[in-house]
């Protein structure tokens, strides 16, 4: 059955992987992303209208609390519900603890796990109201499991999102609403491309060589593709999912195992 579907940062990575995927899946997908990627937000938008697909590009800094709001309002307008969310939007700084500011602590956190918390409670607040349940759905990765040296912060941030998913799915649960996570592993993005540059750089290794080094580590051979990704979320996103809830499971090929 088709559903009304918002995914963050969605402009490229993951977040396009994923929204592609739902449309291809039958869903009419909302996309949103920070206004400094509208172009590339709004190619995204075209290949879901190729598919068949409605969609409405949304400009939004989700670490913003009005944005946020405004942005589900939006999905609303444009497609009538919002049935699946997918709180995808991240970003990713590589520095030693010892070096990491109070800024750069509240920068990621702002985004990583605030963002986070925000979608996902403007999304159930809409849930709620359509009496529909829905499914909630977010970013998290696996060194919210077992944390990556040189990415301290970060990892704090994703173990803030598969906390809160957990107590989320027991809050909502009387409302019909599931709430999970993905946790990917090394998957070949530009989020990658910045911490292989930034890995190189602290281990005194050329580009490619740090990505290359953890790759290694990666029992199914091979880095990850968003669709990899896209592939997990398309289960969650469906009924066959619906007696799942509170979880963040690893696609990650077999880096880390729970
Ligand atoms: N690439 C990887 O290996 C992994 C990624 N992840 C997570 O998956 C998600 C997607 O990652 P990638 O696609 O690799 O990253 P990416 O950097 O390629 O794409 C992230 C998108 O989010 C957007 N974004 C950033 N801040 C935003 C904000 N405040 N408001 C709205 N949009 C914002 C960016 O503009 C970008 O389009 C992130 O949450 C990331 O932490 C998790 C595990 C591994
Ligand atoms: C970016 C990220 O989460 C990993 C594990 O590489």
């Amino acid at each position: 059955m088709s559903k009304n579907v918002l995914v963050t940062g969605a402009a490229r990575g993951i977040g396009k992987g994923i929204a592609l995927r739902l449309a291809a899946d039958g869903h009419d997908v909302a996309v949103n992303d920070i206004a400094a990627n509208a172009g590339e937000l709004e190619t995204v938008a075209k290949e879901i209208r190729d598919a068949g697909r409605r969609t409405a590009t949304i400009t939004a800094d989700v670490s913003d609390p009005a944005a946020v709001t405004g942005m589900v309002e939006r999905t609303v307008e444009s497609l009538g519900s919002l049935d699946v969310m997918v709180a995808n939007a991240g970003i990713a700084q590589v520095l030693p603890l010892l070096e990491v500011t109070p800024e750069d602590w509240d920068r990621m956190l702002a985004v990583n796990a605030r963002g986070v918390f925000l979608c996902y409670q403007a999304a159930a607040r809409q849930m709620i109201a359509q009496g529909n349940g829905g499914k909630i759905i977010g970013a998290a990765s696996i060194v919210a499991h077992r944390p990556f040296a040189l990415l301290g912060h970060y990892s704090a941030s994703k173990w803030a999102v598969r906390g809160l998913t957990q107590a989320a799915a027991m809050e909502w649960a009387q409302h019909g609403i599931t709430v999970n996570a993905y946790c990917p592993g090394i998957v070949g993005t530009a989020m990658w491309d910045l911490i292989d540059e930034k890995l190189a750089e602290s281990e005194g290794l050329r580009k490619g060589q740090a990505i290359e080094k953890y790759s290694n580590l990666i029992h199914l051979g091979r880095v990850s593709v968003p669709e990899d990704v896209a592939a997990y979320v398309s289960y969650l996103a469906s009924p066959d999912s619906d007696y799942m809830t509170g979880q963040s499971v690893m696609i990650d090929g077999g880096i880390q195992f729970a």
